[in-house]
């Protein structure tokens, strides 16, 4: 048991799905076999199941770095997890991007003041495992389930005033902005961990258009089969 997750020790399994959504875990729960929740603290819900014969946990994490680091330090410092991959949602910036598809983050720019503590180098960002992006390609062509890779960007404010706000994203050509790759990149690389992002674009910050709720749990799920295809392949070193 941690502060904020109520686990027995062995609970968790060593490869770990996080979603901001606790909600989105219990859904996505719903694809493993024999699951349980093992944690009901703050109402953020976490799973073990099997999928395919392999033990995988899915853990909700709260929105934004803050809540994200606080899951991921328990995670990895108390249950000693292995791997982590983020399944979550994002806005597109790019036009060429559509509602439903799905990012594969290569790296994590941030605005966050706090990402720092983990990432001590400048001029380059938190990168995502070289082993894990690899079999995500491996997957994405076995299913046919199309990935969209690249550079993303993870930010402390949801909402901002200035009107120029994503120009400069957008002209790098980062993909989609959402707010907690950055740091779980960052914390995964210091600690010796695995990680990856894969984020549905949920919305488009330049139309404006946006996916429904109902339609949010629908579109992700193909994310989730990929992230689940990822998790089965990867083997501990
Ligand atoms: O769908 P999740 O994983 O929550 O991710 C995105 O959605 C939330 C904002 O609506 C933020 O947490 C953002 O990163
Ligand atoms: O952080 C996020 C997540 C989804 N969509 C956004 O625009 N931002």
């Amino acid at each position: 048991m941690s502060l904020h997750l109520e686990a027995k020790l062995g609970e968790i399994a060593e490869t770990v799905l996080i979603t901001g959504d606790p909600l989105r875990a219990r859904h996505f729960a719903k694809h493993l076999q024999n699951a349980f929740c093992y944690n009901h603290i703050r109402g953020m819900e976490g799973y073990t199941g099997l999928y395919k014969g392999k033990r995988i946990s899915i853990q909700g994490t709260g929105m934004g770095i803050p809540s994200t680091a606080l899951y991921l330090h328990e995670l990895i410092c108390d249950y000693n997890i292995k791997c982590v991959i983020r399944v979550g949602t994002a806005g597109a910036l790019q036009p060429t991007l559509k509602l439903g598809q799905i990012v594969l983050a290569h790296q994590a720019m941030t605005d966050s003041g706090v990402v720092q503590h983990y990432h001590k180098t400048t001029g380059d960002y938190p990168e995502a495992n070289q082993d894990l992006l690899q079999q995500a390609r491996v997957c994405s062509k076995e299913s046919g389930i199309v990935l969209h890779e690249g550079t993303i960007f993870s930010t402390d404010l949801f909402y901002a005033e200035e009107s120029n706000r994503y120009q400069t994203m957008v002209s790098k050509g980062v993909l989609a902005i959402e707010m907690e790759t950055s740091m779980v990149y960052a914390m995964a690389k210091y600690f010796s961990v695995k990680a990856l992002s894969l984020l549905t674009i949920s919305d488009h910050i330049l139309s404006g258009e946006a996916l429904a709720a109902e339609e949010r749990e629908l579109k992700t799920t193909e994310m989730l089969t990929l992230a689940l295809e990822v998790a089965l392949r990867n083997e501990h070193k």
